[in-house]
């Protein structure tokens, strides 16, 4: 049995959304308030969203705050993209509503995006479009997420990693209140996925942005979110990564992919992992063997 989301008020758009003090672990999606969030920035509030007359969505409430990071986890279908559309406004909701901070800037990031193969563009080039930017800007953008050397590059020819970092500077470029990344470590390998999680950390430190992400990965994401919503039509489950790890609507869900042996810990140390090989270092922690890693810590509270 799932736990249903604790209903929301069904006020207007412009009425100031609902919040709870902390996150008091229930798994409902009721504005759980992190110690270092802010004033929220979106919310849906009970939406339905029906293609054809299949329910994608039905009465998914969400909250992001100014600086926290909140993961959407889902197997595929579960409706995790139609989400982040309907927040975006992209598609209109059969039911429900999504309010919005006043004056709100979106930086987005695809799930995907197809650039013309015969076109070659440069990465000075792809970062003005749609918006023309200076080249201070653009080169302190590539700056901030580390893709300093592929200003000249055509964007054609980047690295899995090098592209997603060219598609955050791209939305923060925007000078966004809130970054929404549709799975934003998509074609990179294992070790590169954890130093792109953590720049995104970074940079919600750095700027106090909300981040909503959209990810499939189970151990990797966790260390660097503050919340977890897990959905598969509706929200089956939400709250702080150790509680969603250990519920049993995460664990039917995912259960089967967790690998034996591991455990879901925060990433608490800073360096970073060259030279060592990504298959053997994993970022969870081997409970068969707790001693063992030497650069984790298993997350206490
Ligand atoms: N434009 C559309 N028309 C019809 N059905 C759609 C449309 N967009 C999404 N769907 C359906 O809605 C459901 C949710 O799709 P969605 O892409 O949101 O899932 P997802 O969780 O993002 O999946 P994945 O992890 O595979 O990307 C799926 O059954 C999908 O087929």
């Amino acid at each position: 049995m799932t736990r249903e989301v604790a209903s929301q008020q069904n006020g207007s758009p412009a009425s100031p959304p609902h919040q709870s003090q902390a996150d008091c672990g229930c798994g409902h999606d009721h504005a759980h308030v992190n110690p270092a969030s802010g004033e929220p920035l979106i919310q849906a509030r009970d939406l339905t969203v029906e293609f054809g007359g299949r329910v994608a969505l039905d009465q998914v409430n969400l909250t992001v705050h100014r600086n926290e990071i909140v993961t959407l986890i889902g197997p595929n279908g579960a409706g995790k993209s139609t989400l982040i559309r309907a927040l975006l406004q992209a598609i209109k909701p059969n039911k429900g509503d999504v309010w919005r901070r006043h004056g709100l800037v979106i930086g987005y990031v695809p799930q995907r995006l197809n650039i013309d193969p015969i076109m070659p563009m440069t990465v000075k080039r792809f970062l003005s479009i749609p918006s023309p930017h200076s080249l201070a800007e653009c080169k302190q953008a590539l700056h901030s997420v580390g893709a300093d050397q592929t200003l000249e590059q055509p964007v054609q020819s980047l690295s899995g990693g090098e592209f997603q970092r060219v598609l955050l500077a791209r939305a923060i470029l925007r000078k966004p209140d809130l970054l929404v990344l549709d799975e934003p470590v998509q074609g990179v390998d294992f070790q590169g996925q954890t130093e792109l999680y953590r720049l995104i950390s970074r940079l919600r430190e750095r700027n106090g942005f909300g981040i909503l992400m959209v990810s499939h990965d189970l151990h990797i994401v966790m260390a660097e979110t503050d919340r977890v919503v897990c959905i598969n039509g509706h929200v089956c489950c939400s709250g702080a990564p150790t509680q969603v790890s250990d519920s049993p609507e995460y664990l039917a869900l995912f259960g089967g992919q967790t690998k034996p042996g591991l455990a879901v810990y925060h990433h608490l140390h800073d360096h970073t992992h060259d030279g060592m090989a990504s298959q053997q270092h994993t970022h969870s922690l081997n409970v068969d063997h707790p001693d063992k890693p030497d650069v984790a810590q298993k997350e206490r509270n």
